[in-house]
């Protein structure tokens, strides 16, 4: 049961548990003093440094084309440019500002001390459910067993989504490389090591791609494909309250492994194409 205890003081903290002694800084607000560390780096007194890091960019940039440094040195122009934020920018920054925040509000789950820390255990259990590693053992245990062509067929095409989906987060993962949230405790079943990043959540492009094959080629009956489409979304869900991920990994999570259906779709391998592939096997 959740505790209100330890929800009323993360709120009033301001912080969210789970962070040990491993607590880093999202934000900087520019409203308030920095933090004495980055006062130290500054290589100043406290004072000194707040007044230098409360300075405007404008103020900053002077009149010309190039701007000085305190010992009078010219930065050159596309430094200059990078203290121009463009809307598109600052959107952005918005936008990754807010998903921050939400994130840490639902991670609830975060660790035992959290404040729906109790119901980690059943997070962890959907968690499983959604892991690479059951369904493709499943899948590759149903084709094992089955014993007709077109069950063949729907299930070894049901593997060969699941390496495509692998391979996509991974290289996904590899190119945006986004740290998971601060709240995060990495204590995940079977991972690789890309899995230490973030965006997009493998669980959620998993979950949508398998719920959109499920619905298309085996789960037929209306009350189970409800159920289906409750699993997918309770997945994406459960990693944002396990503060495993950001909303922002989920959400593209979801829309990555709808897109990666519609490439299960186009590069199905039909019975041709197995007939043949068995062939030059043997
Ligand atoms: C046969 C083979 C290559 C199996 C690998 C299965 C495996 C270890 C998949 C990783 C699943 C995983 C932990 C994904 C991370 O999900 P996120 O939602 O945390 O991104």
């Amino acid at each position: 049961m959740p505790s209100p205890k330890a929800r009323s003081s993360a709120a009033r903290s301001g912080s969210v548990p789970c962070t040990g002694g491993n607590v880093r800084y999202e934000f900087i607000s520019l409203n308030r003093a920095p933090p004495p560390q980055l006062l130290q780096r500054q290589g100043s007194d406290p004072t000194t440094a707040r007044l230098r890091a409360s300075e405007s960019p404008n103020r900053r940039r002077g009149s010309g084309s190039s701007t000085s440094s305190a010992g009078g040195q010219q930065l050159p122009e596309e430094d200059c440019m990078k203290l121009n934020p463009s809307i598109v920018g600052i959107a952005f920054s918005s936008l990754l500002a807010i998903d921050l925040w939400l994130s840490k509000r639902l991670g609830v789950c975060a660790c035992e001390d959290a404040s729906w820390g109790s119901v980690r255990p059943l997070m962890k259990l959907v968690e499983i459910s959604g892991h690479g590693i059951p369904w493709l053992a499943g899948a590759a245990y149903c084709l094992y067993k089955s014993d007709s062509a077109a069950g063949q067929e729907v299930l070894l095409n049901l593997l060969m989504a699941l390496f495509l989906d692998l391979v996509l987060v991974g290289v996904m993962k590899a190119v945006v490389r986004r740290r998971r949230p601060a709240h995060n405790r990495m204590d995940m079943f079977a991972t690789f090591s890309v899995d230490g990043y973030s965006f997009p959540s493998g669980h959620a492009t998993r979950a949508a791609m398998c719920a959109r094959f499920l619905l298309a080629h085996l789960v037929l009956a209306a009350p189970l494909r409800v159920l289906v489409l409750l699993w997918a979304t309770f997945v994406g869900f459960s990693r944002v309250l396990l503060g495993r991920h950001h909303v922002t990994d989920v959400a593209f999570g979801f829309f990555m492994g709808y897109w990666q259906y519609n490439l299960v779709e186009m590069l199905w391998l039909s019975p041709v194409v197995l007939q043949s592939m068995i062939g030059q096997l043997h």
